[in-house]
């Protein structure tokens, strides 16, 4: 006689509510004008993952040094990026959230854009979704490699309000994206764009930088991280270092397009006050570039999705004077995924697909 079963493995009876869809990308200013700047930085520089030293020095430092004298300086840079459209980091935000959440349908998915600072915010998102009695919340930072300073600060800001609901519902969180397929085919996709019309002497990988401090502290058995050759490989035991998985996204990216060894660099840019950040500098690189007779450069930086200040004017600008200076003749910046129908695949396989968490 076969034995009934008491305990189904699978409760098909139980109904499934919605699932909503947090994407949350970094942040941007309300506007270009030196107050709003100044709260965005403020808010941005007090969280503890970014500037992870002690509450009362940091807060002395963002308030006393930081906020008030970069304030005017951001603001400029922050008005030579923004468009009719406003920052572009936040309108391709925008437009991921509209054009995912077509994708998806609105039977099954609620998608919201939340910023990690200013608006719109991650609470007022997290609030929305409260009130849907949602059955699961699927978080997708907007940081195709793992820090502390930003997926980490997003799922500390999540959890922490998470964690005070009577009702507290499945949640995934994505953890990084710099090996998915769709990933290294849009960025490869832009790149060949370039390379199809011209020939580029060398190819320049600048990503986002990060206190030394900040690498080291991620490295929990304190024996693998020597923030060197270390980071030539990734592996289960530096799998969240930030380093290692920027050059991993290189290997990827140069693996993809076809490009010889010896003919690229991955750098790192945008530092912040006089600690070390994470080597090699990409303006150091590329003052030597000139050097070593090369005239052209095809700069990619895949740190980021959408365009932003550290895109458009640090890479795209910026970079490119420094570069001219030393005597080089063409710099051309590859844009970011920003508006691209992969990127909008991408962020669709990262809801349905449990393989990238
Ligand atoms: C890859 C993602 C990013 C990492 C890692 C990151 C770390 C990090 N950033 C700062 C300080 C600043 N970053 C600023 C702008 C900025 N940073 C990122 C992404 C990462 N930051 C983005 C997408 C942007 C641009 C936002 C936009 O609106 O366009 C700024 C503000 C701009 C400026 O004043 O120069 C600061 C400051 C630190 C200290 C840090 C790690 C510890
Ligand atoms: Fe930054
Ligand atoms: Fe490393």
């Amino acid at each position: 006689m076969e034995s009934p079963v008491l305990y189904p493995s699978v409760n098909k009876s139980k109904p499934r509510g919605k699932t909503g869809v947090l994407l949350v990308n970094l942040g941007t200013p309300d506007s270009p004008a030196v107050p709003d700047v100044r709260k965005y930085l403020r808010e941005f520089l007090m969280d503890g993952r970014v500037i992870d030293i002690p509450a009362l020095p940091r807060f002395l430092l963002v308030n006393g040094i930081i906020a008030p004298f970069r304030a005017p300086k951001s603001a400029k840079t922050y008005r030579e990026v923004w468009t009719d459209n406003g920052s572009p980091l936040k309108y391709y935000g925008e437009v991921a959230e509209r054009e995912l959440q077509q994708r998806l349908g609105t039977d099954e998915y609620e998608v919201k854009l939340a910023m990690r600072y200013q608006s719109p915010s991650i609470p007022d998102g997290l609030a929305h979704f409260q009130r849907l009695g949602l059955t699961e919340i699927i978080v997708i930072p907007f940081f195709p490699q793992y820090a502390s300073a930003t997926t980490g600060s997003v799922y500390e800001k999540v959890m922490d309000i998470v964690s005070r609901w009577q009702i507290i519902p499945e949640i995934r969180f994505v953890n990084s994206f710099l090996d998915h397929p769709k990933f290294v085919e849009g960025f490869a996709q832009l790149g060949r764009k370039y390379m199809a019309e011209r020939a580029y002497d060398h190819y320049l990988f600048s990503y986002h930088g990060l206190p030394e401090r900040q690498i080291r502290k991620g490295d929990v058995t304190k024996q693998v991280c020597k923030l060197g050759s270390c980071c030539d490989s990734l592996t289960a035991m530096n799998q969240h270092c930030y380093r290692a998985q920027c050059f991993e996204t290189t290997r990827l990216l140069v693996k993809a397009l076809g490009i010889p060894e010896g003919k690229y660099t991955t750098c790192f840019q945008s530092r912040l006050g006089n600690d070390p950040w994470i080597k090699p500098y990409t303006e150091d690189v590329i003052k030597e570039l000139p050097k070593k007779g090369i005239k052209s450069v095809l700069a990619f930086s895949p740190a980021f999705v959408a365009d932003c200040l550290e895109t458009t004017i640090e890479v795209g600008e910026e970079y490119k004077e420094v570069f001219e200076e030393e005597g080089g003749e063409h710099w051309q910046l590859v844009e970011s995924l920003n508006d691209s129908p992969i990127w909008i695949d991408l962020l669709e396989d990262l809801v349905k697909s449990k393989a990238y968490r």
